[in-house]
Order: C-alpha cells, then structure tokens, then sequence
C-alpha cells in the first residue's frame, strides 16, 4: 500500500473556549492536490499552522513521511521535505527576485554552505535558483527587486521559495488571493503540473480553483471535518450545501 506524505490523527488546537480543530483527521496522499476549505474562522490557518509546527497542538499527532513529528520544529518538519507557501510579508522586498530565491537556497544549504569556495558556490546556487524562478516563470523579472513586481508575479515568487528546498509535500495557505483571473489561471495551470514532484495541502477561499484542482476537499467547519472525498461527492453533499448556505458551491 502506498504511503502517506501526511497523515493527521485527532489533531485539536483551542484558544481558550474555542474549538479551532477538533480531532482532525486527514490524510496527503502521493501526487494529490487535498483542498481544505470551510467559511471564514473554520479552523484552516490553524490547522496548517499546526501541520507546519508553528503552533503547538493540544491534542493529536501530525505523521510525515511515516514519522511522528508531531513534537518537531518548524525547521526539522521542512528539514524532513514539508513546504510552504510564504506569505508576500516574508519576501525581503529590498532585495531581487533571484536575491530572495538565493536566500532561499542558502538557508537550505544550512551550515555546509561555508565549506564551498564563495564563488563556486555562488555560481552553482545562482544557477539553481535561476531554474527555480524560470519553472514558475519569473526568469525575466530576477533581477527586479520585489517591491517592483506586481502582486501575481510576488505570488509566484512565494511559491518558487517554497520550491527551492524541493519539497515533497506543500502547504499553501490562499495562493490565489487578490490575483485576477488571468494570474489564477497561471497558478492553477502551474500547481496542476507541481503535484506529481510535491503533493498539495491547499487552503483557498476561490472554489473554481478548488474545484479545478483537489483531487480530494475536506470541509472544515467550527474546527470539524464534516466531509472529505472526491470534488462531485462534496459538491452533492447536502451537509456542506448547510453549512456554505447553498452560496459558493452552486
Ligand atoms: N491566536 C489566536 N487566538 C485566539 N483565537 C484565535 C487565534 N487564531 C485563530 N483564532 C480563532 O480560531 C478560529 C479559527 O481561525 P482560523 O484563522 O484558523 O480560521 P480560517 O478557517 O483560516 O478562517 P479564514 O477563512 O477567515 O482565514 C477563529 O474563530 C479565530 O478567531
């Protein structure tokens, strides 16, 4: 039987009174896009927050890679191949595109990165992260610091940084947000090619793109999985039709 990239068991998290995840269980499976979606304050950044490890969880285990990393930090759970989409505040926006990939790149290297000559380096990383920009379709805009991009190419350039630490599983929390629809278009196509090399944990509020996309959707509400399977199951399932209200799934 094939593994699981991720597999959450039980998984709850409350900020006080609150239930944000309530024993959550949900599985990434090998070349799978798994969309999370659910109406405002469900539970999702959260639940990503605990997946990623920037938020201790009260209860439940997160498994990756068949281990248990539910006590593991941010670093160790990307260390073991878990990406992240970086939210467009993270980018160093005084820098180039290829500066902020570079970055990217040499934070993975770590501690080894002082071993190598600078120069060899240098010209083996700026190589990498050239690729890293023209797979997302930035090659032409490397040298433009961020703050000149528009907020589309920023997106895209989020996603290559996940990319640069060649991650086997991402977790991409509303890519599509504020992008038109020419830009969503783009993102889809490109995320649609990703999964095979990275399966997808996606949060995204625009159900086209969900629709278009997950090979599986799980709807979280108050912090509970009310429905998981295939996209025509969701869209028939008379619970979620409740609990969108009927609106966004027609
Ligand atoms: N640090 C926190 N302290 C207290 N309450 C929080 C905290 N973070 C989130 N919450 C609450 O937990 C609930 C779930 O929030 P969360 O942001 O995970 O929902 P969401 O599904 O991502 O919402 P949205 O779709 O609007 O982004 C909300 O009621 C929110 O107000």
């Amino acid at each position: 039987m094939t593994e699981a990239l991720l597999e959450l068991k039980g998984l709850s998290k409350a900020f006080g009174a609150l239930k944000a995840s309530d024993a959550v269980d949900l599985t990434l499976m090998p070349g799978e896009i798994h969309a999370l979606i659910g109406p405002n304050g469900a539970g999702k950044s959260t639940l990503i927050a605990q997946v990623a490890g920037w938020l201790h969880s009260d209860a439940g285990e997160v498994h990756l890679l068949g281990r248990n990393v539910s006590h593991w930090s941010v670093a160790a759970r990307a260390g073991l191949g878990l990406g992240r989409s970086f939210q467009v505040s993270s980018l160093a926006s005084e820098f180039s595109a290829l500066g902020n990939v570079l970055l990217a790149l040499q934070a993975r290297e770590g501690g080894a990165f002082r071993f190598w000559s600078p120069l060899r380096g240098n010209a083996r990383l700026r190589d990498e992260a050239m690729a890293v920009l023209a797979r997302v379709g930035l090659e032409d805009r490397a040298e433009l610091p961020v703050a000149s991009l528009s907020h589309g190419e920023r997106r895209l350039l989020e996603v290559a940084l996940a990319l640069a630490i060649q991650p086997k599983l991402l977790l991409l929390d509303e890519p599509m947000a504020g992008l038109g629809p020419e830009g969503t278009r783009n993102l889809t196509a490109f995320l649609r090619g990703l999964k095979e090399e990275a399966a997808i944990l996606l949060v995204e509020h625009d159900m086209d793109a969900v629709f278009a996309l997950a090979d599986r959707i799980s709807v979280l509400v108050y912090g509970r999985v009310i429905a998981s399977g295939p996209p025509e199951e969701i869209r028939q399932s008379a619970a979620v039709r409740e609990a969108y209200l009927g609106d966004s799934l027609c």
